[in-house]
């Protein structure tokens, strides 16, 4: 079964009712996009309703997180069950950002990714090392690590998308170069195989992410183990439709 390549749109804390209709409404809904692509954006949650709303049935909406319980005294946080209530159905997990600024660890993640899956939602569980590791020799100890806490948890894979996103690319321009990106994904792919089943590493899409933008994503795409890719800051600005079409 081939992959389909899939190109995600997180806005992370960015972005507002304006930027919903020249961005969504104006450039995504109106350009002619990649047919063999499937397009996921992720706005922040007060905007998920009207992002749905507003993009064509061909876009998915992801949130940015989600919580593992299915209702309750939580307060802050947003259940699968809300996001479905709103059409959202992709939630991103794990992303380096939560993981620094919100001490979210491994085992969190690999839960709440469980919980996501079990509730109906797709996930995008983000995996990466920092550069102190890859200096140090340790990109894929750490790599393997928050991958093992997500197959202690998750029984069916099928939903899975997994961004590797290096922490040291992520918003700094510094973007990973085809090989050292290929590298990482073929060994992710890897150890699915010896971890989780082959027929799991070869359907499972892995996607780049870090200072991906309309000049790299060609090259990148190029790469036998690279599916797609989890855009930033380059997914708030029309060149996002490039970015969705660097394969045509
Ligand atoms: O963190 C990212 C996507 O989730 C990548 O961000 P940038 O594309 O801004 O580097």
């Amino acid at each position: 079964m081939a992959r389909k390549f899939f190109v995600g749109g997180n806005w992370k804390m960015n972005g507002n009712t304006a930027l919903i209709k020249s961005l969504v409404a104006e450039t995504l809904n109106t350009a002619k996009l990649d047919e063999t692509v499937e397009v996921v954006i992720a706005p922040p949650a007060v905007y998920l309703e009207k992002t749905r709303a507003t993009a064509n049935k061909n876009i998915g909406v992801a949130a940015q997180n989600v919580y593992y319980k299915k209702s309750g005294a939580y307060t802050g946080e947003i259940s699968p069950e809300i996001l479905k209530d709103v059409n959202v159905d992709w939630v991103i997990l794990g992303h380096s950002e939560r993981r620094e600024y919100f001490k979210e660890s491994n085992e969190f993640v690999g839960e709440k990714t469980a919980f996501a899956l079990e509730n109906g939602l797709k996930v995008i569980p983000c995996v990466g090392e920092k550069l102190e590791h890859r200096e140090a020799g340790k990109t894929m100890d750490i790599i393997f690590a928050q991958l093992k806490a997500i197959a202690d948890n998750v029984k069916d894979w099928t939903n899975i998308v997994i961004a590797y996103e290096p922490v040291w690319a992520i918003g700094t321009g510094k973007v990973a170069t085809p090989q050292q990106a290929q590298e990482v994904h073929e060994q992710i792919r890897k150890w699915l195989a010896d971890n989780v089943s082959a027929e799991v590493a070869e359907n499972t899409r892995i996607i780049y992410g870090g200072s991906v933008n309309a000049s790299n994503a060609g090259e990148l795409s190029k790469e036998k183990d690279i599916d797609g890719f989890l855009v930033g800051g380059a997914s708030l600005k029309p060149d996002f439709v490039n970015i969705i079409n660097a394969r045509l």
